[in-house]
């Protein structure tokens, strides 16, 4: 994709989050990989309201080109790059739902969210826990490089979801089944519920 269509791209995302209450304030990130390096969004701005022309690009090298300061999690972003090869489009927020499932106690070897329904499955798959870190912090970069591995979608203790795609539409569908499936595992707290089983799992994901 072009560079001029890349900007247009991060803007309309930035816009559809917005009014979709998936992100607020001036919480969340975006990225897109771009033929020389990447384009980011600017730290400390609404994703609402972005800006074509002051959006960040970042070099092979992750060095600021042109545009504004860009996000605190610059690095984070790099890092997944750095090893899902097909990833060409990060989107991080702070979306409600995904947010309060990542401050519940989560007990070691269990998964984050039950497979409620195929569709969590098919566009999620396998959600990765990575541990508290401040925003911004490198080490938080370095343990979500470690779980991007193996999951294209990881989500951030008390802090939020990051899901790579092989676009910005793949990876905006996986976040809001996220979101939906965070929804529906809080609203059936303390009711019996019947999660998908290994087998219908396992047919899923092929
Ligand atoms: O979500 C955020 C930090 O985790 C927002 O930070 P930035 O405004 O620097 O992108
Ligand atoms: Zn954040």
């Amino acid at each position: 994709m072009n560079e001029a269509k890349a900007r247009d791209c991060l803007c309309r995302m930035g816009e559809r989050l917005y009014h979709r209450g998936l992100v607020h304030g001036t919480a969340g990130n975006l990225s897109m990989r771009i033929d020389d390096g990447w384009l980011m969004t600017p730290t400390n701005t609404c994703l609402g309201d972005l800006d074509p022309e002051r959006l960040s690009k970042l070099d092979a090298q992750g060095r600021l080109v042109s545009g504004d300061k860009p996000s605190k999690e610059a690095f984070l972003h790099t890092s997944v790059y750095a090893v899902r090869n097909e990833a060409e489009a990060i989107i991080h927020t702070h979306s409600t739902h995904s947010v309060a499932v990542s401050c519940l106690d989560h007990p070691e070897g269990c998964p984050v969210l039950p497979p409620l329904t195929a569709y969590y499955v098919m566009r999620v798959g396998e959600l990765a826990l990575v541990p508290y870190y401040r925003p911004g912090d490198t080490s938080l970069a370095d343990a979500v490089r470690d779980a991007a591995v193996k999951h294209a979608c990881v989500l951030l203790a008390n802090h939020g979801p990051v899901i790579a795609g092989k676009g910005l539409n793949e990876a905006l569908y996986a976040l809001e089944e996220l979101e939906e499936t965070a929804k529906l595992h809080l609203l059936l707290q303390g009711m019996k519920t019947k999660p998908l089983s290994e087998d219908e799992v396992r047919e899923l994901m092929g």
